[in-house]
């Protein structure tokens, strides 16, 4: 037998053997750790790179071709602008589009929401002989557009779904090719189902009257899109039937991945491709914390609006269920706010006549599912708003973009809170990498000192350009503190370990309460929104996962460890969290809202004078009247009198809001940072054209 000190001797050695190993351990998964994250790069990385080589080898791009000109076609294509759009000038890269589709070229345009690229397709249309077909996915997009290209004299048709009395008149124009249509706007539907259309669009190719075929929202053709739609995967139709009829193919958002499989799928494998950034300089960015209490999320919706767009000013909500969508548009009419709710449900006629509504200014806010997201041709939206959460972040740049789209200043508010995650979850969890582009948006959600544009940048892998303060983080970040919340996170572990023995499923709000009652003898003090925080952290984190179970009528989504669960567990793994310490998120709200006033003010003054100014010389497009070249000018010479300001925007009438204009600029230190940010798009601002002298065409009144 062993004396007793033998043994205590052994135990220790074992012990200190046992500690040597762990460290060992701890070595050693940190390095898979670290090994695994730069897997991830690496396949980034190759993926990246074997896109651009495919992408390379498909044909020369953009900037391997002159497409600025001159060209035969210049004077009047110059004219078309100018005496039919009323636009005074070309933003970026619209001249070099233009002249691509005019050299007969198939042409891939990437351009963001609200860029211009409907005249990229609609000036050639008018120019060239025949006509042109424009495959877009929605009937309110086609009706917006049908509108606006009537109103300016352009012969224009649509065939919908819905049968009409002017479609025998459309196929006739079709068949006879006699010039009284320009521009025929058709669903995708019509392509790949109607045996008459398809053979009337045959007769007219035959007759050599088939000049273009433009491809609307074209990221739709794409399973890797965010919008796929079956239908769109037809159109390849177009060009094995019609080879030599160039194809314009146009998107506000395409990942390279996407870029590739659009060219594919729409065989247009040397096409040009034009691919602009994604930034809108002109939208502010902001995410709030989203109340558990639905009256308050819509009283803090309703003085926001009352508060910030008191004249009438349009803007959206965006809400996740049409049932929501309803209630949040009834409440937003108690409160005093022209709301009204549109989604798939109601019938034709319906949405229509709030559509209209809202487009004349008889409805101040439209409240939407994302059935209201595509083909919203509205320029002049002050504000959008998400009331829930967006499925991804291309999703929520194309509903966000709807703002502003006019170039002046328009505000993005998201609100978010933690439980709005497991309901997004469950609807996307089954799409391809639905999860994973849910996560991303969540991640963009729950960063506190994240540039929100560089997140943007980061997503669509663009280079990074300055935010110039326009989002919530950079203008007036939270006060934050990053708290090590390590043991709360073990606590959240082991937790749900012990349940997961016993067989027990559990949400993440459930697990959030259970927490709430335990761990307030872990540490410091979370609050409930700081624990739901924590646990969508430790998911996006992956040391907790996502589970779906099915019943007949729903999908729950629960909660489960994940493979990171034991590093957590066992203390390898420190988790942090960024916890607001200062202000809560109304008041930052009014700070940010603060700090901007001048630049929306202005911008909407602008616009305003922009109308008024269109209403006095007849019905011309109010950006053709008040162009940004002119408002850098204005920039540049800082008039201090009403006559200057006349003789630098023309002789009009600009005493109403010409003075406050003149104000402004004189109240405001950095009037030309106002201006300049006033003016949206950067390659027409004042940064390019401050030089620039009055030329007597710039200066159309
Ligand atoms: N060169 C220009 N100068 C001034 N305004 C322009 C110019 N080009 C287009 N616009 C105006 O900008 C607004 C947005 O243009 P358009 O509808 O073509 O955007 P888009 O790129 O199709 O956006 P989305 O992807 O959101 O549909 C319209 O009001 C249009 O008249």
């Amino acid at each position: 037998m062993r004396s007793k000190n033998e043994l205590l001797g052994e135990l220790q050695n074992v012990e200190a053997e046992l500690q040597n190993v762990q460290d060992q351990i701890k070595i050693l998964l940190d390095e898979q750790e670290k090994l695994y994250e730069r897997k991830s790069e690496l396949k980034a990385l190759l993926e990246e790179s074997e896109v651009s080589r495919q992408l390379n080898d498909d044909g020369p791009s953009a900037s391997l071709e002159n497409w600025t000109g001159p060209f035969e076609w210049d004077s009047r294509v110059d004219d078309v602008r100018f005496n039919v759009f009323g636009i005074s000038s070309y933003r970026a890269n619209q001249r070099e589009i233009i002249n691509a589709v005019m050299s007969n070229r198939d042409v891939l345009v990437i351009m963001a929401a609200g860029g211009g690229k409907s005249l990229c397709y609609q000036l050639p249309a008018v120019l060239l002989d025949g006509i042109t077909i424009v495959v877009s996915p929605l009937i309110s997009l086609i009706q917006d557009q049908v509108m606006g290209l009537t109103a300016l004299g352009v012969p224009t048709g649509m065939l919908t779904s819905t049968n009409s009395k002017d479609d025998k008149f459309i196929y006739k124009a079709l068949e006879k090719c006699e010039g009284k249509l320009k521009i025929l706007y058709v669903t995708p539907e019509k392509i790949s189902k109607s045996k008459r259309f398809m053979s009337k669009l045959e007769k007219c190719h035959h007759a050599g009257c088939l000049s273009l075929i433009a491809i609307d929202e074209a990221h739709c053709c794409s399973q890797w899109g965010h919008d796929f739609r079956p239908d769109y995967k037809n159109l390849s139709i177009l060009k094995t039937q019609f080879p030599n009829v160039p194809v314009i193919a146009l998107t506000a958002t395409a990942t390279r991945k996407v870029q590739l499989d659009l060219m594919e799928m729409l065989c247009i494998p040397k096409c040009v491709k034009f691919v602009s950034t994604v930034n809108r300089p002109n939208l502010f960015y902001m995410v709030l914390e989203k109340s558990s209490v639905g009256k308050v999320v819509i009283d803090e919706i309703a003085e926001f609006i009352n508060r910030s767009y008191p004249n009438n000013e349009s803007g959206i909500v965006y809400c996740f269920s049409r049932r929501e969508c309803e209630q949040v548009a009834r409440e937003l009419q108690e409160r005093g706010i022209k709301a009204h709710y549109y989604h798939a449900d109601m019938d034709a006629k319906n949405r229509e006549s709030v559509h209209i509504g809202w487009s004349s200014g008889n409805l101040q806010v439209i409240v939407g599912t994302v059935a209201f997201g595509m083909g919203i041709n509205k320029p002049d939206v002050r504000f959008v708003i998400h009331h829930s959460l967006s499925k991804s972040m291309e999703t929520y740049y194309q509903e966000s973009g709807r703002a502003g789209r006019d170039g002046l200043p328009a505000e993005c508010l998201l609100y978010y809170r933690p439980a709005d995650v497991p309901r997004q979850s469950s609807m996307v969890f089954y799409e391809k990498s639905g999860l994973q582009n849910l996560y991303d948006i969540v991640r963009y959600c729950q960063s506190m000192r994240g540039c929100r544009r560089v997140a943007f940048f980061r997503h669509f892998s663009e280079p990074l350009q300055d935010c110039d303060g326009m989002c919530d983080n950079c203008a007036c970040s939270a006060e934050v503190r990053e708290v090590d919340v390590s043991c709360h996170a073990k606590a959240v572990v082991s937790l749900l370990q012990d349940m997961q023995e016993i067989d027990q499923s559990v949400t993440i709000l459930q697990l959030a309460d259970k927490m709430k009652v335990k761990h307030k003898e872990i540490g410091p003090e979370l609050k409930k929104n700081e624990i739901e925080q924590l646990i969508i952290q430790l998911v996006l984190d992956h040391v907790l996962k996502e589970e779906f179970q099915h019943t007949a009528y729903a999908t729950n989504a629960y909660v489960a460890l994940g493979p990171l669960a034991e590093q957590v567990l066992h203390e390898k793994k420190v988790v942090k969290l960024e916890i607001s310490s200062g202000q809560d998120d109304k008041a930052r709200s009014i700070k940010c809202a603060k700090q901007r006033p001048m630049a929306s003010k202005m911008g909407i003054w602008l616009d305003e004078l922009r109308k008024e100014l269109a209403s006095v010389h007849g019905g011309i497009f109010p950006h053709s009247v008040l162009s940004a070249q002119q408002i850098a000018m204005l920039a540049d010479q800082k008039p201090d009198s009403m006559q200057q300001l006349e003789m630098i925007i023309g002789k009009v009438k600009t005493e109403k809001y010409g003075n406050r204009i003149l104000e402004e600029i004189n109240r405001s230190e950095k009037s030309e940072d106002l201006l300049h940010s006033v003016m949206g798009h950067g390659h027409e601002t004042g940064r390019t054209s401050k030089k620039m002298k009055i030329s007597k065409g710039a200066v159309k009144i």
